[in-house]
Protein backbone atom coordinates (compact mmCIF):
# COMPACT_ATOMS: atom_id res chain seq x y z
CA UNK A 1 0.00 0.00 0.00
CA UNK A 2 1.39 3.91 -0.72
CA UNK A 3 2.26 6.17 1.77
CA UNK A 4 -0.04 8.35 2.82
CA UNK A 5 0.19 12.18 1.52
CA UNK A 6 -0.75 13.52 4.64
CA UNK A 7 2.67 12.26 6.36
CA UNK A 8 3.94 15.38 3.98
CA UNK A 9 2.35 17.86 6.35
CA UNK A 10 4.36 16.48 9.52
CA UNK A 11 6.00 19.93 10.78
CA UNK A 12 9.47 17.63 11.11
CA UNK A 13 9.88 18.39 7.57
CA UNK A 14 9.00 21.78 7.32
CA UNK A 15 12.94 22.80 6.30
CA UNK A 16 12.83 20.23 3.66
CA UNK A 17 9.55 21.32 2.89
CA UNK A 18 10.46 25.12 2.41
CA UNK A 19 13.78 24.62 0.62
CA UNK A 20 12.75 21.82 -2.00
CA UNK A 21 10.80 22.03 -5.35
CA UNK A 22 9.30 18.80 -7.16
CA UNK A 23 9.92 19.12 -10.74
CA UNK A 24 6.43 19.43 -12.78
CA UNK A 25 8.31 17.68 -15.69
CA UNK A 26 4.66 16.84 -17.48
CA UNK A 27 3.00 17.46 -21.00
CA UNK A 28 0.22 19.67 -19.65
CA UNK A 29 -1.44 21.45 -16.96
CA UNK A 30 -3.60 18.51 -15.95
CA UNK A 31 -1.22 16.29 -15.72
CA UNK A 32 0.93 19.26 -13.16
CA UNK A 33 -2.62 19.40 -11.57
CA UNK A 34 -2.81 15.86 -10.69
CA UNK A 35 0.87 15.77 -8.80
CA UNK A 36 -0.15 18.83 -6.42
CA UNK A 37 -3.30 17.09 -5.77
CA UNK A 38 -1.55 13.65 -5.32
CA UNK A 39 1.29 15.21 -3.26
CA UNK A 40 -1.61 17.42 -1.17
CA UNK A 41 -0.52 20.31 1.20
CA UNK A 42 2.85 19.16 2.43
CA UNK A 43 4.33 19.95 -0.70
CA UNK A 44 4.30 23.75 -1.11
CA UNK A 45 7.31 24.18 -3.83
CA UNK A 46 7.13 23.63 -7.48
CA UNK A 47 9.47 23.71 -10.45
CA UNK A 48 7.75 24.61 -13.82
CA UNK A 49 9.85 24.33 -16.46
CA UNK A 50 9.87 24.50 -20.21
CA UNK A 51 7.79 21.65 -21.41
CA UNK A 52 4.73 22.86 -18.96
CA UNK A 53 5.24 26.35 -19.10
CA UNK A 54 5.18 25.92 -23.11
CA UNK A 55 2.16 24.10 -23.02
CA UNK A 56 0.15 26.02 -20.41
CA UNK A 57 1.35 29.61 -20.44
CA UNK A 58 2.15 32.50 -17.65
CA UNK A 59 -1.81 31.38 -16.42
CA UNK A 60 -1.00 27.77 -15.17
CA UNK A 61 1.80 29.98 -12.85
CA UNK A 62 -0.80 31.94 -11.52
CA UNK A 63 -3.12 29.01 -10.80
CA UNK A 64 -0.04 27.32 -8.59
CA UNK A 65 0.36 30.50 -6.99
CA UNK A 66 -3.10 30.86 -6.18
CA UNK A 67 -3.57 27.13 -4.52
CA UNK A 68 -0.67 28.41 -2.09
CA UNK A 69 2.66 27.06 -3.82
CA UNK A 70 5.71 28.65 -4.58
CA UNK A 71 6.28 28.14 -8.04
CA UNK A 72 10.34 27.84 -9.48
CA UNK A 73 9.83 28.87 -13.18
CA UNK A 74 13.01 27.42 -14.71
CA UNK A 75 12.96 28.61 -18.30
CA UNK A 76 16.53 29.25 -18.32
CA UNK A 77 16.73 32.41 -20.10
CA UNK A 78 19.58 32.83 -22.71
CA UNK A 79 19.43 35.48 -24.92
CA UNK A 80 20.86 39.10 -25.76
CA UNK A 81 20.67 40.85 -22.88
CA UNK A 82 17.84 43.20 -24.24
CA UNK A 83 15.70 40.28 -25.06
CA UNK A 84 16.21 38.40 -21.02
CA UNK A 85 15.38 41.69 -19.88
CA UNK A 86 12.04 42.11 -21.95
CA UNK A 87 11.00 38.49 -21.29
CA UNK A 88 11.66 38.48 -17.29
CA UNK A 89 9.53 41.83 -17.28
CA UNK A 90 6.92 39.73 -18.35
CA UNK A 91 7.63 36.72 -16.29
CA UNK A 92 8.81 38.27 -13.07
CA UNK A 93 5.33 39.98 -11.66
CA UNK A 94 3.48 36.55 -12.26
CA UNK A 95 4.48 35.69 -8.32
CA UNK A 96 6.83 32.96 -8.74
CA UNK A 97 9.27 32.33 -6.03
CA UNK A 98 12.74 32.34 -8.43
CA UNK A 99 13.45 32.64 -11.73
CA UNK A 100 16.44 31.74 -14.09
CA UNK A 101 18.99 32.70 -16.70
CA UNK A 102 21.59 31.22 -18.12
CA UNK A 103 24.74 32.68 -16.77
CA UNK A 104 26.75 31.82 -19.86
CA UNK A 105 24.43 34.39 -21.58
CA UNK A 106 26.99 36.65 -20.29
CA UNK A 107 27.78 39.58 -18.10
CA UNK A 108 25.52 42.13 -19.51
CA UNK A 109 22.87 39.42 -19.78
CA UNK A 110 22.90 39.20 -16.27
CA UNK A 111 23.16 42.34 -15.56
CA UNK A 112 20.33 43.54 -17.82
CA UNK A 113 18.13 40.67 -16.08
CA UNK A 114 19.10 42.03 -12.20
CA UNK A 115 17.61 45.67 -13.42
CA UNK A 116 14.68 44.30 -15.12
CA UNK A 117 13.16 42.37 -11.70
CA UNK A 118 14.86 45.12 -9.44
CA UNK A 119 11.97 47.09 -9.96
CA UNK A 120 9.40 45.13 -8.73
CA UNK A 121 8.19 45.60 -4.86
CA UNK A 122 7.52 42.22 -4.34
CA UNK A 123 10.79 40.76 -6.65
CA UNK A 124 11.32 36.93 -7.52
CA UNK A 125 14.79 35.20 -6.57
CA UNK A 126 16.97 35.79 -9.86
CA UNK A 127 19.26 32.76 -10.11
CA UNK A 128 22.02 31.93 -12.93
CA UNK A 129 22.82 28.63 -14.08
CA UNK A 130 26.23 27.94 -13.90
CA UNK A 131 27.23 24.44 -15.52
CA UNK A 132 24.21 22.38 -15.97
CA UNK A 133 24.35 19.25 -14.07
CA UNK A 134 23.76 16.79 -16.76
CA UNK A 135 27.31 18.15 -18.50
CA UNK A 136 30.48 16.12 -17.93
CA UNK A 137 34.10 17.31 -18.02
CA UNK A 138 34.26 15.41 -21.63
CA UNK A 139 31.19 17.74 -22.82
CA UNK A 140 32.58 20.93 -21.22
CA UNK A 141 35.71 20.24 -23.22
CA UNK A 142 33.49 20.27 -25.95
CA UNK A 143 32.04 23.03 -25.35
CA UNK A 144 35.27 25.04 -25.39
CA UNK A 145 35.06 25.24 -21.30
CA UNK A 146 37.47 24.43 -18.64
CA UNK A 147 36.54 21.71 -16.31
CA UNK A 148 32.87 21.84 -14.83
CA UNK A 149 33.78 22.68 -11.16
CA UNK A 150 36.04 26.01 -12.46
CA UNK A 151 33.71 26.99 -15.24
CA UNK A 152 31.21 26.48 -12.38
CA UNK A 153 33.00 29.11 -10.06
CA UNK A 154 33.90 31.98 -12.63
CA UNK A 155 29.97 31.90 -14.01
CA UNK A 156 28.54 31.87 -10.16
CA UNK A 157 31.53 34.98 -9.58
CA UNK A 158 29.77 36.74 -12.35
CA UNK A 159 26.54 35.93 -11.13
CA UNK A 160 27.04 37.10 -7.72
CA UNK A 161 29.34 40.54 -9.00
CA UNK A 162 25.90 41.26 -11.32
CA UNK A 163 23.43 41.07 -8.59
CA UNK A 164 21.68 38.14 -9.02
CA UNK A 165 20.32 36.12 -5.76
CA UNK A 166 22.08 32.98 -6.61
CA UNK A 167 22.95 30.04 -9.04
CA UNK A 168 21.85 26.76 -10.15
CA UNK A 169 24.91 24.15 -9.89
CA UNK A 170 25.43 20.74 -9.52
CA UNK A 171 26.25 19.52 -5.81
CA UNK A 172 29.61 18.72 -6.18
CA UNK A 173 30.63 22.44 -7.34
CA UNK A 174 28.70 24.26 -4.50
CA UNK A 175 31.64 23.99 -1.37
CA UNK A 176 33.68 25.86 -4.10
CA UNK A 177 31.40 28.19 -4.42
CA UNK A 178 30.18 29.29 -1.21
CA UNK A 179 32.87 31.05 0.20
CA UNK A 180 33.31 33.29 -3.01
CA UNK A 181 29.29 34.26 -2.29
CA UNK A 182 27.58 37.18 -0.55
CA UNK A 183 26.05 36.09 2.49
CA UNK A 184 22.02 34.35 1.64
CA UNK A 185 23.30 33.62 -1.73
CA UNK A 186 21.55 30.40 -2.84
CA UNK A 187 22.98 27.48 -4.30
CA UNK A 188 19.98 25.54 -5.87
CA UNK A 189 20.86 21.68 -6.69
CA UNK A 190 18.76 19.74 -9.01
CA UNK A 191 20.06 16.11 -10.37
CA UNK A 192 19.47 14.52 -7.01
CA UNK A 193 19.27 10.99 -7.02
CA UNK A 194 18.63 9.17 -3.72
CA UNK A 195 21.31 6.40 -3.48
CA UNK A 196 20.12 3.34 -5.95
CA UNK A 197 17.77 5.29 -8.29
CA UNK A 198 19.03 5.66 -11.87
CA UNK A 199 20.90 8.53 -12.54
CA UNK A 200 19.46 8.90 -16.58
CA UNK A 201 20.94 11.37 -18.39
CA UNK A 202 22.49 13.65 -14.93
CA UNK A 203 26.39 13.16 -15.22
CA UNK A 204 27.07 15.43 -11.87
CA UNK A 205 24.24 13.86 -9.59
CA UNK A 206 24.20 13.58 -5.82
CA UNK A 207 21.76 12.35 -3.12
CA UNK A 208 19.68 14.44 -0.97
CA UNK A 209 21.92 14.07 1.78
CA UNK A 210 25.50 14.78 0.08
CA UNK A 211 23.80 18.21 -1.47
CA UNK A 212 22.87 19.66 2.18
CA UNK A 213 26.03 18.21 3.43
CA UNK A 214 27.99 20.43 0.76
CA UNK A 215 25.83 23.28 0.81
CA UNK A 216 23.03 23.01 -1.43
CA UNK A 217 20.50 25.62 -0.18
CA UNK A 218 17.23 24.77 -2.55
CA UNK A 219 16.99 21.28 -3.73
CA UNK A 220 14.93 20.06 -7.15
CA UNK A 221 13.32 16.90 -7.19
CA UNK A 222 12.43 15.34 -9.96
CA UNK A 223 12.25 11.74 -11.55
CA UNK A 224 13.15 10.07 -7.99
CA UNK A 225 9.90 11.12 -6.72
CA UNK A 226 7.89 11.31 -9.62
CA UNK A 227 8.75 7.46 -11.40
CA UNK A 228 9.19 6.02 -7.90
CA UNK A 229 6.34 3.60 -7.70
CA UNK A 230 5.39 5.29 -4.38
CA UNK A 231 6.11 8.57 -4.77
CA UNK A 232 4.94 9.78 -1.33
CA UNK A 233 7.39 7.31 0.57
CA UNK A 234 10.08 8.38 -1.88
CA UNK A 235 9.60 11.81 -1.14
CA UNK A 236 9.62 11.70 2.53
CA UNK A 237 13.02 9.10 2.25
CA UNK A 238 14.25 12.12 0.24
CA UNK A 239 13.16 14.76 3.18
CA UNK A 240 14.15 13.00 5.51
CA UNK A 241 17.89 12.79 4.26
CA UNK A 242 17.79 16.34 3.61
CA UNK A 243 16.23 17.33 7.23
CA UNK A 244 19.08 14.59 8.90
CA UNK A 245 21.84 16.48 6.70
CA UNK A 246 20.73 19.75 7.54
CA UNK A 247 20.36 19.13 11.20
CA UNK A 248 24.41 18.18 11.19
CA UNK A 249 24.65 21.10 9.06
CA UNK A 250 23.29 23.32 11.10
CA UNK A 251 25.32 22.05 14.80
CA UNK A 252 28.16 22.00 13.09
CA UNK A 253 27.82 25.23 11.87
CA UNK A 254 27.18 26.49 15.38
CA UNK A 255 29.67 24.16 17.19
CA UNK A 256 32.46 26.21 14.77
CA UNK A 257 30.87 29.36 16.29
CA UNK A 258 30.64 29.14 19.39
CA UNK A 259 33.57 27.30 19.51
CA UNK A 260 35.31 30.73 18.40
CA UNK A 261 33.65 33.01 20.46
CA UNK A 262 35.16 31.36 23.68
CA UNK A 263 38.71 31.29 21.99
CA UNK A 264 41.05 32.99 23.73
CA UNK A 265 42.44 36.05 21.48
CA UNK A 266 45.86 35.13 20.68
CA UNK A 267 46.28 37.63 18.10
O1 LIG B 1 21.59 21.97 -14.29
C1 LIG B 1 20.39 21.69 -14.30
C2 LIG B 1 19.39 22.64 -14.35
C3 LIG B 1 18.08 22.26 -14.31
N1 LIG B 1 17.72 20.96 -14.22
C4 LIG B 1 16.28 20.63 -14.17
O2 LIG B 1 15.98 19.95 -12.94
C5 LIG B 1 15.12 18.87 -13.16
C6 LIG B 1 15.81 17.62 -12.76
O3 LIG B 1 14.99 16.52 -13.03
P1 LIG B 1 15.41 15.02 -12.64
O4 LIG B 1 14.23 14.24 -13.09
O5 LIG B 1 15.61 15.01 -11.15
O6 LIG B 1 16.65 14.67 -13.37
C7 LIG B 1 14.71 18.91 -14.64
O7 LIG B 1 13.49 19.60 -14.73
C8 LIG B 1 15.81 19.73 -15.30
O8 LIG B 1 15.32 20.51 -16.36
C9 LIG B 1 18.70 20.01 -14.16
O9 LIG B 1 18.42 18.79 -14.07
N2 LIG B 1 20.00 20.40 -14.18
Amino acid sequence: MEKDAALLTHPRYDWARRHSYVALDVPDGRAALAWVRRLGPGVTGYKVGMELFYAEGPRFLTRLVSLGKRVFLDLKLHDIPTTVARALKVLAPLGVEMVNVHASAGRKALAAACEAVAVLPDRPLLIAVTVLTSLDAAACTELGWSAPEETAVRLARMAAETGCDGVVASAHDVPRLTGHMPAGFEFVVPGIRPPGVARDDQARAATPGEAVSLGATRLVLGRAVTRAADPVAALLAIWDEMTAAHTSRTAAQEGSSSKGSFEPDTG
